[in-house]
């Protein structure tokens, strides 16, 4: 062994052990003692005991310093990187150039000298058994040669393990193999390359050990130790880009079936035995070789995950990523909000707030079923009343002007149940106005702090969408009179309502009618009592109205009421409301439907159910009473004869 290749062994030791390398020199420190190690293993310099034991030693030592944490003494400890490279993007390994350039080696003094011999025929320059000669003058890479350059280019195909081979092939193979994995995946497929090149060397014994991080087969007579990290650093892939290129090429050669195949089983059948670690990095290859992750080379993922730790748990290192969304994404965020907020084209909307303005547009406009004045049953001076105010000025507002000009407010006031929301529905559908429906009630609670810009809402779009009807049921709970223990945003409510109905009220031009029902017309404010000019009494319905009530239910079902049942039913229900009669129908109906035996109640076919009879009204005359009380209808009485515009 020569003193030079002695001193370069010990100064790259010491360079190591001095704490004054980076983590990157570090590595390609150690990655050079394994090529040398491995360099002179093939080229008979050194035992293959020593080959195994300084393999292990070093490919731990490398190992250690790709997988440490410590951001002062390992590369592996930035998840960031990992983030990165999951991305395809530049990290900071990446940017790591290693000095195993194919030119810097090529240059070396001894690389050439080897050349030369090598061309010259000459034989080994180095001494054997001993492993530091093959360090010699080079300060790394020293596997690379110069025949391998030229195998490159016409690389003869791979010969099955085992078959007896030159000694000069065997050198260009040993770099051979180094070319090959340039295309070939630095796991098992480089290992497959190897173990060809190494088959061809004399007769060695075996097995050597099983590095945890290598699948290269124990049984072979391939390098002892072969990791996939050393063997990387002899395919020369000193930049990005031609990592990469290699990393593409081990998915294809992943499909090369007999040597992978090779690879694979080689190992097996010299020991069965794995580590985990062992197993996981076969398990991983195999895996991430079948399924390449998107934006990312083939095959690469069980090398990120070896090298990187990019599947390592978060640790002290780990990039934090914060819950609260970045900037951008806030941008981002805040303009599909903005996209997604109601555009509100009307220029006299522009002041209201988008979300309101879109409350009212899908909430309160009115889009029920549709009910036709017919459907009301009596009631009709109230509905002459109505379509006189409502529906011809709709039509011909021409005529309808001046002192004919409809009122801008109509109270409809009467007990429970006698169809003043019927009403204010059929006057949506037949009115051919905008129809606005509020519950005064939802005005107060729902929307609460948020109520008289509501109101104010709801009168500026009804002014967009004339004619107007807006229709608020339960007028009373909105406009009761103002006590002094009332809640402010309730009287602010009741005050701007009342501001924007005399608005209505005094701006001739426009045509927005206020409906009104409440049944508790002495609670309303005397003041939106005065601007509900029109009250119109619904009082229970009478003998006719009731009689159509029940004709118009009885239609839609199947029945044998006869006409003087009918006029029975009609007289025993003096007192009811139009709710109350609907009760008694729905109740009635019931009874051919409780006489159907249990047991038949399941098998039964519609048809067979017998029709509704007089009996059936007279069983449910006996559970349905009338809702509204005689006291109570005189106090509406009353307050009709007293505030109602009816006769
Ligand atoms: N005149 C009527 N003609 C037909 N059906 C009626 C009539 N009055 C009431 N009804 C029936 O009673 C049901 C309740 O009517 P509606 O809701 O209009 O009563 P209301 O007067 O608004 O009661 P409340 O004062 O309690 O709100 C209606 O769905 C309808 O089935
Ligand atoms: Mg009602």
């Amino acid at each position: 062994m020569s003193g030079a290749h002695l001193d370069e062994w010990q100064r790259r030791s010491f360079d190591i052990s001095s704490g004054s390398c980076t983590p990157e020199q570090t590595a390609d420190a150690y990655r050079a003692h394994i090529l040398s190690i491995q360099y002179a293993w093939a080229s008979s310099q050194i035992s293959q005991a020593a080959t195994a034991s300084l393999l292990r030693t070093y490919s731990e030592h490398y190992a250690a310093v790709l997988d440490s944490d410590d951001p002062n003494t390992g590369l592996n400890n930035y998840a960031e990187s990992a983030l990165h490279l999951a991305r395809s993007q530049k990290n900071y390994s990446d940017k790591w150039e290693s000095s195993l350039t194919m030119k810097s080696v090529l240059e070396l003094p001894c690389v050439q000298k080897m050349v030369q011999a090598q061309t010259g025929g000459g034989g080994s320059l180095v001494a054997p058994a001993d492993v530091n000669l093959s360090v010699g003058q080079e300060s790394r890479g020293s596997c690379v040669s110069a025949p391998f350059t030229r195998v490159r280019s016409e690389a003869p195909p791979l010969k099955p393990i085992g078959q007896p081979q030159s000694k000069t092939e065997v050198n260009n193979t040993v770099c051979n193999s180094a070319d090959t994995s340039a295309e070939r995946p630095r796991g098992s497929e480089g290992i497959s390359g190897n173990q060809q090149s190494f088959s061809r060397l004399p007769a060695r014994p075996q097995p050597l050990f099983s590095h945890p991080s290598s699948v290269l087969p124990q049984g072979s007579s391939g390098p002892p130790g072969g990791t996939q990290n050393y063997q990387s650093s002899c395919f020369l892939n000193s930049n990005s880009t031609k990592r990469k290129n290699f990393y593409s090429a081990e998915r294809a050669d992943d499909d090369r079936g007999p040597h992978r195949g090779q690879a694979d089983t080689e190992p097996r059948a010299a020991s069965n035995f794995k580590t985990a670690r062992e197993q996981f990095i076969i398990d991983q290859h195999k895996k991430h070789s079948h399924q390449p992750q998107k934006g990312q080379a083939p095959g690469m993922a069980a090398t990120v995950k070896k090298s990187l730790g990019a599947n390592r748990p978060r640790g002290a290192f780990s990039k934090f990523v914060s819950p609260i969304p970045r900037q951008e994404e806030e941008e981002g965020g805040a303009s599909r909000m903005s996209s997604q907020e109601p555009q509100i084209l009307d220029e006299r909307l522009k002041n209201f707030e988008p979300k309101i303005v879109e409350l009212i547009m899908s909430e309160i406009m009115d889009h029920g079923p549709p009910v036709a004045w017919d459907d009301i049953a009596g009631l009709e001076f109230a509905k002459t009343t109505i379509k006189e105010i409502v529906v011809w000025p709709m039509l011909r507002p021409d005529i309808f002007t001046g002192l004919r000009g409809p009122p801008k407010g109509i109270l409809l006031f009467g007990p429970p149940g006698t169809g003043k929301t019927l009403i204010g529905k059929c006057i949506a559908c037949q009115s051919g106005a905008t129809f606005f429906s509020i519950s005064a009630s939802s005005l107060t609670s729902k929307w609460v702090g948020e109520g008289e810009k509501m109101v104010r809402a709801l009168f500026a779009i009804a002014r967009c969408h004339q004619p107007a009807v807006i229709f608020i049921d339960e007028i009373d709970s909105l406009l009761s009179q103002r006590t002094d223990g009332e809640h402010d945003s309730s009287r602010r409510i009741k005050t701007e309502f009342l501001v924007q109905l005399d608005g209505a009220a005094t701006a001739a031009e426009d045509r927005i009618l206020v409906v009104g029902a409440t049944n508790r017309p002495q609670e309303i404010d005397e003041a939106a009592r005065r601007r509900l000019a029109k009250r119109l009494y619904i009082p229970l319905p009478e003998a006719a109205a009731r009689q159509q009530i029940v004709t118009n239910l009885m239609a839609r079902e199947k029945n044998q009421l006869r006409e003087h049942e009918l006029e029975s039913v009609v007289a025993a229900t003096e007192g009811f409301s139009g709710a109350d009669m609907t009760q008694l129908c729905r109740e009635a109906a019931l009874g051919p439907i409780r006489s159907i035996q249990l047991s038949d109640i399941a098998t039964i076919t519609a048809d067979q159910v017998r029709p509704i009879l007089y009996s059936d009204f007279q069983d449910a005359l006996k559970t349905v009473r009338p809702s509204v009380s005689s006291k109570d209808l005189e106090l509406y009485e009353e307050w009709n004869k007293t505030f109602g515009c009816g006769r």
